[in-house]
C-alpha cells in the first residue's frame, strides 16, 4: 500500500488514476509521494519515507530539486501538459495589451443605467480605440512547450514572429513553424519586436533577465508579457520604463505589490494553466509518473534524475538505487549482490549531470544486509526495494 499527500487541489480525473493499492492521506508523514502544483516546499521539512515529488506543472522553483536529488527524492514535472492553457492566455494578453477591452467593458458596466446607452456608446468608444496585431513583430524568449506553441499560434494570426532559445530541444524546433524567424540574438529581439513574450523557467541565470538593460535597447511602446514567473522580470525598473512611456503595458500572470493596480500593467492572477483540460492534463501526467516510479521503479519526466525505463519487472526482484554520478559504483553494487550470490537478471544504469539512478533486476531476493550494505556506499542516497 503506498500513500500519498497532496499540497494543492489536484484534478479528479487524476487522483482517479491511483487504484485500492494509493491512499490519500492528510498529512505527510508516513507518505511515499507528494503531488503539488504551486505551494513553496523549499522550507519544508520532507519525511524520510517521501520518495517522489510529482510537480503538476512545468515550472519547479518552488521545490528544492538539487537537495530532493541528494536526499535520493525523485521529482517529477509533466512537461507540456498545461502548455496550450498558457497559450491561449498569451494570446488573450496581446489582445487584451492592444485593445483597451478591459476599459470598455468596465465603462459599459458603469454607465448601465444610462437610458441612451447606445448612443452613449457610439460616441465615447474612440476613447477605447486600439491596434491589431496583424502584422506586427512578436518576440519570443524561450521556446519550449508553451513560446513554441505561442509562435506558431501568433504567426497563424498574421504576426511577425522572432524566436530566440540557445537551447532548444529538437522535438520544439520540429514543432516550430517554418515562418519563426530563427534570432540568436537577445538584442535583435529587443531592437526590433512590438511585442515581446518571454517563456523561459525560473533559474539563477535567467532571474531578472529583463532588467533596466535590456528594458532600454527595447522599442519604444513595446509591450511585454510575462506568463512565466516574476522574478524573471526586474519589476522595478519596469514601472520605470512603464512610467516614462519606454513600455506601452505590461501583462503579467503574477500578482504582487509591485504591479497591481499599477497603471499600464495588466495582472492576471497566476491563471496560465487554470483551464479543465490543463489542470486534468497534469494532474493525469502527475499521476502516471508517480506510479510508474512507485510500482516499477521507472522515470520519466523527472528534473533531477535520468529518465531510466525497464518496464514491468519480470524477475524476482528489483531494487532501485538512487546515487551520485560519480567513478566505480556499479562495481560496488555488483561485488555487494556476486558476494551474496544474487544473479542479476537484468540492469540499467542511467546518469543526469551529478545523479545517476541504477534499476537492478535479481533472480533472487536481496537479504536486509546487502541492501545495507548498498546503502552505505559513499554516494549513494537511497536503496528502495520496488519488488
Ligand atoms: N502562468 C502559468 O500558469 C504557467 C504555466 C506553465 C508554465 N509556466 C512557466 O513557464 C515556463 C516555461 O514553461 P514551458 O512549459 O514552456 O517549459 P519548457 O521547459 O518546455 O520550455 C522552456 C524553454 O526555455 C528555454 N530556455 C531556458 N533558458 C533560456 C534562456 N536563457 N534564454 C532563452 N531560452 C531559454 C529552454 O531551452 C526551453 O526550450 C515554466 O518554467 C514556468 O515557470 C507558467
Ligand atoms: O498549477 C498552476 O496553476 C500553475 C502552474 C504553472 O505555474 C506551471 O509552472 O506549470
Amino acid at each position: 500500500m503506498f500513500q500519498y499527500h497532496c499540497l494543492n487541489p489536484i484534478a479528479e480525473k487524476g487522483l482517479g488514476l491511483f487504484n485500492e493499492e494509493y491512499k490519500k492521506s492528510e498529512d505527510l508523514q508516513e507518505c511515499d509521494a507528494v503531488l503539488v502544483r504551486s505551494a513553496k516546499m523549499h522550507d519544508m521539512e520532507l519525511p524520510e519515507s517521501v520518495k517522489v515529488i510529482a510537480r503538476a506543472g512545468a515550472g519547479v522553483n518552488n521545490i528544492p530539486v538539487k537537495d530532493c536529488a541528494e536526499k535520493g527524492v525523485v521529482v517529477f514535472n509533466t512537461p507540456g501538459a498545461n502548455a496550450n492553457g498558457v497559450k491561449e492566455l498569451v494570446l488573450a494578453g496581446m489582445l487584451l495589451a492592444s485593445r483597451d477591452i478591459v476599459g470598455g467593458i468596465e465603462w459599459v458596466a458603469k454607465e448601465k443605467d444610462q437610458e441612451d446607452i447606445d448612443k452613449l456608446a457610439e460616441k465615447q468608444k474612440k476613447q477605447f480605440a486600439g491596434c491589431e496585431i496583424m502584422g506586427k513583430k512578436l518576440g519570443i524568449i524561450g521556446l519550449g512547450a508553451i513560446g513554441a506553441m505561442v509562435a506558431n499560434a501568433a504567426s497563424a494570426l498574421g504576426m511577425e514572429v522572432y524566436g530566440y532559445d540557445p537551447y532548444i530541444s529538437i522535438d520544439a524546433a520540429w514543432n516550430l513553424s517554418r515562418t519563426i524567424k530563427h534570432i540568436k540574438s537577445l538584442d535583435e529581439i529587443y531592437s526590433q519586436c512590438d511585442y515581446i513574450t518571454i517563456h523561459v523557467p525560473l533559474l539563477d541565470s535567467t532571474k531578472e533577465m529583463i532588467n533596466k538593460e535590456a528594458l532600454d535597447k527595447m522599442k519604444d511602446g513595446v509591450v511585454l508579457l510575462n506568463f512565466a514567473r516574476d522574478l524573471l522580470v526586474d519589476e522595478d525598473a519596469l514601472i520605470e520604463a512603464l512610467d516614462s512611456g519606454k513600455v506601452k503595458k505590461y501583462v503579467t500572470d503574477f500578482a504582487n505589490h509591485t504591479v497591481a493596480g499599477h497603471k499600464g500593467i495588466l495582472v492576471t492572477p497566476h491563471l496560465g494553466a487554470s483551464t479543465e483540460e490543463s489542470e486534468e492534463n497534469c494532474a493525469v501526467m502527475a499521476v502516471k509518473e508517480v506510479r510508474d516510479f512507485l510500482e516499477n521503479g521507472n522515470i520519466k519526466n523527472s528534473v533531477n534524475f535520468p529518465n531510466c525505463d525497464m518496464g514491468t519487472c519480470v524477475a524476482v526482484g528489483r531494487i532501485a538505487i538512487c546515487h551520485k554520478n560519480i567513478p566505480n559504483m556499479i562495481s560496488q553494487f555488483t561485488k555487494i549482490l556476486g558476494a551474496e550470490g544474487l544473479n542479476i537478471a537484468d540492469m540499467t544504469n542511467k546518469s543526469k549531470g551529478e545523479y545517476a539512478y541504477t534499476l537492478i533486476d535479481l533472480e533472487s531476493t536481496a537479504s536486509k544486509e546487502a541492501l545495507d550494505e548498498l546503502k552505505a556506499i559513499e554516494g549513494v542516497s537511497r536503496v528502495r526495494v520496488v519488488k
